[in-house]
């Protein structure tokens, strides 16, 4: 089966204040489809630095990754954003909605790139929505929605354009342990049902218990 994602040797330092930091050495890793794979490890192992990479918000100093067999650095400038919106979901800790919007609104906008219908615009966000159990609040405001309700909205967004990994950053670390647990069993549903892969940077011990592979780093490195 073709990976969705390859990691290989990827290496990624920075400089601070004449400190050469290292934030990944040599990570390898690879993940089929459909996974859940949990990217775990303390605070400053290099799990953001890893995201945002997948995202190509940042480049390797060496080493690469493949996205669907497509290699990232090899990816021009100009064809980033449609990389970003065709292959790739994200979810944050803090939800990142847009408060002026309804539910509806904020998933319609990851549409927004893709020249369709406005009724179809519609059926698609309302499917998404339907898909995390919140069709029942599509009017509804972000401050009008509790915690773990925005995090639903924020995974609808993500999945609205079928991508095919979705990136989530701590995706459990605003919520309170029940609500987190809803949120795992419907990461679990999404991947089962609907075929999603997810990436997930975290602390949530659950979540490297769900996942089916977890990375575990250590100071940029990979620890068994
Ligand atoms: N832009 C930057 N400039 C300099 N150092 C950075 C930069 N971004 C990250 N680092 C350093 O690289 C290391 C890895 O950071 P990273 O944010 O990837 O860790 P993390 O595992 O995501 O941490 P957390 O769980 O706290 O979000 C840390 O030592 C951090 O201080």
């Amino acid at each position: 089966m073709a990976a969705i994602l390859e990691v290989d040797a990827v290496s990624k330092h920075y400089l601070r204040g004449g400190e050469r930091i290292v934030a990944l050495d040599q990570v390898s890793f690879r993940i089929d489809q459909p996974s859940v794979t949990a990217i775990a490890g303390p605070s400053g192992s290099g799990k953001s630095t890893l995201l945002g990479m997948l995202a190509r918000f940042d480049r390797p100093d060496s080493g690469s990754i493949s996205v669907d067999g497509e290699r990232l650095d090899l990816i021009a400038e100009t064809q980033l954003d449609q990389y970003r919106n065709r292959k790739l979901g994200f979810v944050f800790q803090q939800f990142n909605l847009v408060g002026t919007l309804t539910a509806q609104e904020n998933v319609e906008l990851a549409l927004s790139p893709q020249a369709l219908s406005p009724s179809e615009r519609s059926r698609r966000a309302v499917a998404a929505l339907e898909m995390v159990g919140m069709d029942h609040r599509l009017k509804h405001e972000p401050s009008e929605l509790s915690g773990g309700q925005q995090q639903r909205v924020a995974i609808a967004r993500a999945l609205v354009n079928r991508p095919s990994l979705v990136i989530a950053d701590e995706p459990t670390g605003n919520l309170d342990g029940k609500t987190a647990q809803q949120l795992l069993e419907l990461i679990d549903n999404l991947n089962r049902q609907v075929g999603t892969t997810f990436v997930i940077a975290t602390h949530d011990q659950r979540v490297m218990e769900m996942a089916h592979g977890v990375v575990r780093l250590a100071d940029g490195r990979q620890v068994a």
